[in-house]
């Protein structure tokens, strides 16, 4: 018999609601230690896609410039951006399987948003506006 533990989707010590930048945001919903699972997932990789448009998407090779672009189970897309200094989560992705593990980098309370640095953040033509808030 299959377990939850088995499950290739887990987001749920994560939630999505309203942002404070017009959007929406993923939160913990409980204490998540450093170190700690925050989410895994799969992803699939999308065809007709340009991500360097696309804010949504997920950069899925480490190729630059980056043609491979995917999209992530769970709550993943809505992790939103920050400096390093301000993260609280970091994403491994395994290309070949095409799965991700979020992990926390700090000790996150109940209620927390949840950012990481986008590995993309710095070329993307989405995120030009992102990174010219932080001039
Ligand atoms: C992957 S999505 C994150 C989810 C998004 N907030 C939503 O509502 O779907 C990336 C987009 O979120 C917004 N975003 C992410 N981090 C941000 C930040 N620090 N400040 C303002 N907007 C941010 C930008 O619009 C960016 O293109």
């Amino acid at each position: 018999m299959s377990t939850p533990a088995d499950s290739l989707v887990d987001c749920s010590r994560v939630m999505v609601k309203n942002d404070a930048y017009g959007g929406a945001g993923a939160f913990a919903t409980v204490d998540i230690a450093n170190g700690e699972l925050v989410e895994k997932g799969i992803v699939r990789v999308l065809t007709n896609c340009d991500g360097n448009e696309n804010p949504y998407v997920f950069t899925w090779s480490d190729v630059i410039p980056n043609v491979t672009w995917a999209c992530g189970s769970g709550c993943s897309t809505f992790y939103n951006t920050c400096e390093e200094e301000s993260s609280n989560t970091h994403m491994v992705r395994d290309f070949a399987n095409n799965s991700f593990v979020i992990t926390a980098t700090k000790d996150i309370k109940a209620g927390d948003e949840l950012m990481h640095v986008y590995k993309s953040k710095k070329w993307r033509t989405c995120f030009g506006e992102l990174n010219e808030e932080k001039k």
